[in-house]
């Protein structure tokens, strides 16, 4: 196993402010401490090669996991192992074996080239000289960077940018990769680019890579696996192809219609998702689709009539949203 994670929690403490020179003054001999369980109880396991999509909405606790399997937090309780090493204990030796790369946050030297960086990350890591060049050569061609070498980084654009961030944090080859929103911003030129560079690379390499994204081209492109984690717990671990097939279940039927029709009047057609009047979304079971389509057209002043499915990106959506969707999704499992 490359990453083991079992019963893995984080709790932090902090006090409460309040606003006012009164509150301030009475703070500083009496401050209320508050918690926040950021992370409960979560356990999953990663093969060594696999690439798993780790997705949640915002302050679902996604960082605060990554953070420990790196090493840069401490846990309330549980166990990691990452390839071998407990990531808090920060041997050395195990910081060659991961890289992190972080969409948001730059780890190369704004005013410098980037080949400055990576003769930096090449000392740090110790990276022996030739392997050093073949690496570069073979990873700057690949990712079709190889002018870009020289120029100042704050120059570049973002997706330049993030494939020689790529580049700098592959030199020393790491065993394990943390991802996290590695093609955000990017336009779909760039995103499709570093999907395809990192496809490559972990079937070449068998590199374990966990990949953060709220894009879900790059989850549904690149993970087999996604670990969905909501209010600090694991929600779902497989396959999302699964989850579709059971959001699959339901159908969209969107309407344009003549004149407005209220919610009342859909509803009893099915869910009524969306309603502005003129034109209606509804959220149908499958096995209902074809009447509801008739009694729909029969009935109500129709201009135009489309069925859709639910995308794979409102379903994870919807997963975020209602706790009961889960269950429902574990109930067919
Ligand atoms: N140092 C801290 N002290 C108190 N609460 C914290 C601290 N760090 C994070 N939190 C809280 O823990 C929860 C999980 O945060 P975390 O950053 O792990 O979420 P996330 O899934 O990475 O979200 P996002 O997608 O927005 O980055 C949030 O409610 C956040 O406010």
């Amino acid at each position: 196993m490359s990453i083991v994670v079992r019963n893995l929690s984080k709790t932090f403490e902090y006090y409460k402010k309040e606003v006012g020179l009164k509150s301030s003054l009475r703070n500083l001999f009496h401050r209320e401490t508050l918690h926040k369980n950021a992370v409960s109880d979560v356990s999953f396991e990663i093969e060594k090669g696999e690439m798993v999509g780790f997705l949640g909405p915002n302050g679902a606790g996604k960082t605060t996991t990554l953070k420990m399997l790196t090493g840069i937090l401490f846990p309330t309780e549980g166990q990691v192992t990452v390839h071998g090493f407990v990531p808090w204990e920060r041997k050395k030796e195990f910081k060659k074996k991961f890289a992190i790369v972080m969409g948001q946050k730059s780890q190369l030297w704004w005013d410098l080239p980037a080949s400055e960086s990576l003769h930096l990350n090449k000392f740090i890591y110790e990276v022996e000289e030739t392997t050093f060049r073949n690496t570069v050569d073979e990873l700057t061609e690949l990712l079709d960077v190889k002018e870009l070498l020289n120029v100042q980084v704050r120059r570049l654009s973002l997706g330049e940018r993030m494939k020689l961030e790529l580049i700098a944090a592959l030199l020393h080859k790491p065993e394990v990769m943390f991802l996290d929103e590695p093609t955000i911003g990017l336009d779909i030129l760039s995103q499709r680019k570093i999907r395809e560079f990192l496809k490559y690379y972990n079937q070449q390499s068998k590199t374990t890579i966990m990949l953060t994204s709220h894009y879900m081209n790059d989850i549904e492109d690149l993970c087999k696996r996604s670990i969905i984690i909501n209010g600090g717990k694991v929600a779902y671990d497989g396959d999302l192809a699964q989850v579709n097939n059971v959001l699959g279940q339901k159908k969209l039927i969107k309407l344009k219609l003549e004149q407005p029709v209220s919610d009342l009047q859909l509803n009893r057609f099915g869910f009524v998702r969306e309603n502005n009047g003129l034109e209606a979304v509804l959220e149908v079971e499958k096995a209902n689709l074809k009447d509801c389509a008739q009694a729909v057209l029969q009935q109500l002043p129709v201009l135009d009539l489309t069925i859709e499915d639910i995308s794979i990106e409102e379903g994870i959506a919807l997963l975020y949203q209602k706790e009961n969707r889960v269950h429902e999704l574990e109930k067919v499992l």
